[in-house]
């Protein structure tokens, strides 16, 4: 697998156990890899539904960094506001020669991880895997499997880790359109679901499209001035794209709000609105979904007055 660490050549470390990290690690796990699942809500068994039936995944799971083995891959899931929480995690598992591979949607990957990766080198990723966590370690794969990673050396050791797994992955020469393009679904779809607390088959209806192209409108005008070469075509496959992981299918951030936990908007629609204003292109929709995912976030359901 690569580069040389510290007696951590074969271990991979997941930090955060919801939708994306359950479902990476037991993936990994089947296909052989020695997994540590590192989480911060303690669980005994991390189950995967999919296609109907659920299988128990046996994988070593830990809430506490101390004594835990240095590690060659160390996973960041966790959402990315997030991140900097992670710190303990990787200051036990990093050391030279390893790769903190930051799974999380939205743009600035690198920037947000630099400040707690030690030793470790960063590797941005964008993961297109529709996964639900309904209880802490109860995961279900709605669809997809690919992951996205800037080429080089380690795109091709992450594809040698990933061997077998069934997951897709992809090196490209332009990170900064593939998280834009990723980041198109996700200012739609996930903000979206997350407001109407509906699924994505919310998609079907043309309310929801009409509203849905005027959000990618701005978004792509706000991209292009970032330098993501995303074009016309770009905004159609988006819309396209929208709600085809079947009718159960909801959102990370749709998952959050019926939690009641925080949402990540600061670093979806949030990341939007920061770039539109660096450029000076107004961006009204988004502005107020913005205003709305604020006040909704971290609400409880069950306290809405
Ligand atoms: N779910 C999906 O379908 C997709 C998600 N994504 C992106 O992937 C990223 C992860 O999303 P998702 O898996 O849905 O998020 P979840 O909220 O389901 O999972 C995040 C996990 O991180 C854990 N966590 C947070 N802080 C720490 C910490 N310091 N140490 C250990 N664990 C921690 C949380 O713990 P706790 O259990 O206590 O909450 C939780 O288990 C996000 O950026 C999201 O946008 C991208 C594509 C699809
Ligand atoms: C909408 C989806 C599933 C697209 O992959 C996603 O990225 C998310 O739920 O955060």
């Amino acid at each position: 697998m690569g580069r040389e660490t510290d007696g951590a050549a074969d271990h991979v470390a997941v930090i955060g156990s919801g939708g994306i990290g359950g479902y990476v690690a037991a993936s990994l796990a089947e296909a052989g890899r020695k997994v540590t699942l590192c989480v911060r809500t303690p669980f005994d068994r991390l189950t995967v539904e999919e296609g109907g039936t659920v299988r128990e995944v046996p994988l070593p799971i830990t809430a506490d960094p101390a004594g835990i083995a240095p590690a060659r891959w160390i996973l960041l899931t966790t959402k990315s506001q997030d991140t900097a929480s992670a710190f303990p995690w990787i200051e036990a598992l990093a050391r030279p020669g390893s790769t903190l591979v930051v799974i999380q949607n939205g743009v600035g990957h690198v920037e947000r991880a630099a400040p707690i990766a030690g030793p470790a080198a960063v590797q941005p990723a964008i993961i297109w895997c529709s996964v639900e966590r309904r209880a802490p370690g109860e995961i279900v794969h709605h669809g997809a499997k690919r992951i996205a990673v800037p080429a080089g050396e380690d795109a091709a050791a992450l594809a040698g880790l990933f061997a077998g797994t069934g997951f897709a992955i992809e090196p490209t020469e332009d990170f900064v359109t593939v998280a834009w393009r990723k980041l198109l679904s996700n200012l739609v779809a996930n903000a979206l679901t997350a407001l109407t607390l509906r699924r994505t088959s919310l998609f079907r209806e043309p309310q929801a499209r009409d509203l849905a192209r005027q959000i990618l409108e701005e978004a792509v005008a706000v991209a292009q001035a970032e330098g993501a070469k995303l074009t016309a075509d770009d905004l159609e496959r988006a819309l396209a794209a929208l709600g085809t992981h079947g009718a159960d299918a909801g959102t990370s951030m749709l998952y959050d709000r019926l939690s009641g936990r925080p949402l990540e908007h600061r670093y979806v629609t949030g990341a939007l609105l920061e770039a539109a204003d660096r450029h000076g292109i107004a961006v009204p929709v988004n502005r107020t979904l913005y205003a709305l995912l604020e006040t909704v976030s971290g609400q409880k359901l069950s306290e809405v007055r």
